[in-house]
């Protein structure tokens, strides 16, 4: 379903960024993709183009940088000729410890794991209208309910659940078909997870990073709004309540007046 299809992957240095990458380049697809660290981008690009990509590119620099956030978009739309699917994946490095009063941190991981997401959407939005095309946002668990130690991540996580949740809704009222797929991962295997998590999150197994980079891929491919990996987290999110909430507000709308008086930009 892939093949030939222009993908963006954030975070794709390492971990599970690094393994869609991987995983899309089998299946034949145009990358680009983007972190900080140029040695490691190139690394990847050329294990792609080995795998079978049908292009492979790199574009190096931090989304601390809201500018070069956009830049990405626009860059990758112009050396790929358009754009089909735009997976945000990639975080800031994650210190686990109690809230410390730095007000400056929070508004940097908000900067890096929210407003980046937001920014890079924006810019996407005309191209993938052109091509029906698909956003995938990595969030997780954490971004469903509360653990101590990670209050700034999470802060990050509820917020791309309650942005993308509403984008997706507003969507389906313009009639416009992008489709977005909200992933709620469970703990992963990555190198720097299972190393922040050692010694202060015991008996809990991760999974592999593959498996969770290939569910990744097919949620977005098949277009589904959420994904859960591993499967038995999905318990964790299960909220009827919210589900019939929404749809009760959302009877409440004056549809045909909102449609009739806003454009969707
Ligand atoms: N691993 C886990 O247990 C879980 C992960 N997730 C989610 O999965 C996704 C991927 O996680 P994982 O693979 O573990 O993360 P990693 O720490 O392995 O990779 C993070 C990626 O983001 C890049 N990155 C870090 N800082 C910046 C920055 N300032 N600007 C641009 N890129 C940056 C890194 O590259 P570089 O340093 O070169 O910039 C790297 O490519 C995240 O969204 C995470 O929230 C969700 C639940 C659990
Ligand atoms: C629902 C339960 C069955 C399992 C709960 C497991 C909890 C403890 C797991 C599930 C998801 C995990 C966090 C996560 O999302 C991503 C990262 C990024 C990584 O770089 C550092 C670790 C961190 C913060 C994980 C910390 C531990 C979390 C909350």
């Amino acid at each position: 379903m892939l093949q030939g299809k222009r993908v963006i992957v954030t975070g794709a240095s390492t971990g599970i960024g690094e393994q869609i990458a991987y995983h899309l380049a089998r299946m034949g697809a145009h990358l680009v993709v983007t972190a900080r660290t140029e040695a490691k981008l190139k690394k990847v690009i050329s294990e792609c183009l080995k795998l079978g990509a049908a292009s492979a590119h790199f574009i190096p620099g931090t989304m601390e940088d809201l500018v070069f956030a956009e830049q990405v978009v626009t860059k990758a739309g112009k050396l790929m000729g358009g754009l089909d699917m735009l997976i945000l994946n990639h975080i800031a490095p994650v210190n686990l410890r109690f809230f410390n009063g730095d007000v400056a941190s929070i508004r940097k991981v908000m900067d890096i794991n929210f407003f980046s997401y937001i920014t890079m959407t924006s810019a996407a939005l005309p191209m993938l209208k052109v091509t029906n095309g698909s956003i995938v946002v990595v969030s997780s668990i954490a971004g469903k309910l509360i653990t101590p130690l990670i209050a700034d991540y999470s802060a990050a996580k509820f917020a791309l659940d309650g942005f993308y949740s509403s984008l997706q809704k507003e969507l389906q009222l313009m009639n416009v078909n992008i489709s977005i797929t909200l992933c709620i991962l469970g703990f992963i295997n990555t190198d720097s997870a299972v190393k922040s998590l050692s010694g202060i999150v015991e008996n809990i197994t991760p999974s592999p990073k593959e498996e969770c980079a290939v569910e990744i891929i097919k949620g977005g491919a098949l277009r589904q709004k959420v994904i859960a990996y591993p499967s038995s987290i999905y318990i964790s999110m299960w909220n009827p309540i919210r589900t019939i909430q929404e749809y009760f507000i959302l009877l409440t709308y004056n549809i045909d007046n909102i449609t009739r008086n806003q454009q969707f930009s």
